[in-house]
């Protein structure tokens, strides 16, 4: 996952990017990008690392003009170190295009190939929203036949764009000297929302953006989901035009968006995070019951940031003493979307800190979302102890991830997720807890779809069933060899 977001503003748009920005940093750390146009010409900034460290006031200053899109990546092609995989990327034809993406295409290797080949476009990075942009550009070119841009055109080439991409992709492009055009795959991997408001002077403005926690922040009201294989253009005037360009496929969001990466006052494709994250602890409570007997919980504890809401959840649900036993250093990011295992390790132990007073003596029941590499699990359970627990029981509130996420969440090797090949009885021992309880992929499902119409999630990290039906054996092999963020 990344963050992105595109603007199409009455008034200067610079720092409305930057503070939808730092809106979406939860969803990407490696770096981040702005670019605004201002009739015909386009103006970009790039930078590695946060939001906060990468705009000088010179920056913000030249990103002139009413239209522009920003970025916060979370790399999962190619590598979160190299600069020039930083996005936005830039084609300087047909027009002049800038483009953002969240998510990870599955045939780079075959379109790498093709556009070398077929289109003659040269590639000068590893990265798979090069590739995006440039099926994009191509497709444009083809479908312009006069002088001035047509919608129809634009529209016409994002159909030629979903017939050769695979995988996911939701993905905001600015077309200098029109607008800005934002699509999502035919499945809806990964989430986009469209927010509409209006000026002062009842001119309208529109925001679309991977959470609606952006559009809360600036008073947009929420026009809809962007569906699944649907166009939007937006132009410079402010006026809106949509189409569904290819048939939906499905509507499949991606599962762990509501586990993890999203954050919980958002509200994607209709479900409210923070409602899913809630079900989940009170699932959880009861799988609890059936493993533990509740005289031997003394208290219940979240893995601060995203544990908290299933963890409260389930503390109610079990009328158990809830306690926050862990102190959380507010200048550390998210550790699971660092690079390197290294770093992750490391990371952990800089977070979080045990409260000693809390844990004393106690059997304790600590909660988080998820288990994933069990970075943070096995430093937790050891502090744990080293705080002075009696016994360590861990919940997760979602089940074992055993299979790798070829959609845009970077763990595509099995041998690095800790449930894959092991029972949970080996889990636990792996990270020295005395009993670990998973939640199963039909709590899961039934968390995030309770009360909605939506009949199909993205669950691959935990079934292995990959939502395309264009994921082979011989692609996940090649990724295993080959990933190198
Ligand atoms: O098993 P692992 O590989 O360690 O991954 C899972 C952990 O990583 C995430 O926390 P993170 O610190 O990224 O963010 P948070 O503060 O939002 O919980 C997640 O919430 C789990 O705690
Ligand atoms: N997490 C994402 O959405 C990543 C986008 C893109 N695949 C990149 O690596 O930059
Ligand atoms: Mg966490």
């Amino acid at each position: 996952m990344c963050g992105i977001v595109g603007h199409v503003s009455t008034s200067p748009v610079n720092q409305q990017v930057y503070d939808s920005l730092l809106l979406l940093q939860h969803r990407g750390q490696d770096s981040t990008g702005i670019a605004t146009a201002e009739g015909k010409f386009l103006h970009m900034v790039k930078a590695k690392g946060q939001v906060r460290e990468a705009y000088r006031t010179r920056d913000m200053r030249s990103l002139a003009g009413n239209v522009g899109l920003g970025h916060v990546r979370y790399a999962t092609s190619g590598s979160a170190k190299r600069e020039d995989e930083v996005q936005p990327f830039y084609v300087n034809a047909p027009y002049g295009l800038v483009l953002v993406h969240n998510g990870n295409l599955t045939n780079t290797r075959e379109l790498t190939d093709e556009l070398f080949r077929i289109d003659r476009r040269h590639l000068n990075s590893s990265s798979d929203t090069e590739i995006l942009l440039n099926v994009l550009a191509n497709a444009l070119q083809d479908s312009i036949h006069g002088s001035e841009l047509t919608t129809d055109e634009i529209f016409d080439a994002v159909a030629t764009l979903h017939n050769r991409v695979e995988g996911s992709y939701a993905a905001i492009t600015l077309i200098a000297g029109y607008g800005l055009l934002a699509f999502r795959d035919p499945y809806g991997i990964r989430p986009l929302v469209l927010g509409r408001r209006v000026d002062e002077n009842g001119r309208e403005e529109w925001v679309v953006a991977s959470e609606s926690l952006v559009l809360d922040s600036g008073g947009y009201d929420i026009v809809r989901d962007v569906r699944p294989g649907e166009a939007i253009f937006i132009s410079y005037a402010g006026e809106m035009s949509s189409k569904q360009v290819v048939e939906t496929k499905a509507l499949a969001p991606c599962s762990f968006e509501y586990v993890y990466l999203a954050r919980p006052d958002s509200v994607l494709d209709g479900i409210s995070v923070y409602d899913t994250r809630l079900r989940m602890g009170e699932k959880l409570a009861r799988r609890v019951v059936e493993e533990i007997s509740l005289d031997e919980i003394d208290v219940v504890m979240p893995i601060p940031d995203s544990a908290r809401p299933a963890a409260m959840q389930l503390a109610q649900v079990l009328n158990a003493p809830y306690r926050e036993g862990f102190y959380k250093n507010r200048y550390i990011g998210r550790t699971f979307i660092m690079p390197g295992q290294k770093v992750r390790k490391k990371s952990v132990r800089q977070k979080l800190n045990a409260l000693p007073r809390e844990f004393a003596g106690k059997n304790v029941l600590l909660i988080d979302d998820s288990i994933v590499r069990g970075t943070t699990s096995k430093e937790i359970v050891e502090m744990a102890r080293a705080a002075g627990a009696k016994k360590v029981f861990f919940a997760s509130a979602a089940p074992p991830v055993r299979y790798p996420h070829v959609y845009g969440i970077n763990m595509p090797t099995r041998g690095e997720l800790i449930a894959s090949g092991r029972t949970i009885e080996e889990v636990s021992s792996v990270i020295g807890a005395d009993k670990v309880i998973f939640s199963t992929v039909e709590d899961l499902f039934e968390s995030i779809t309770a009360g909605s119409d939506i009949t199909q999630l993205d669950m691959s990290c935990f079934t292995g069933e990959c939502v395309t039906g264009t994921v082979t054996p011989e692609y996940l092999a090649w990724l295993e060899t080959n990933h190198t963020s």
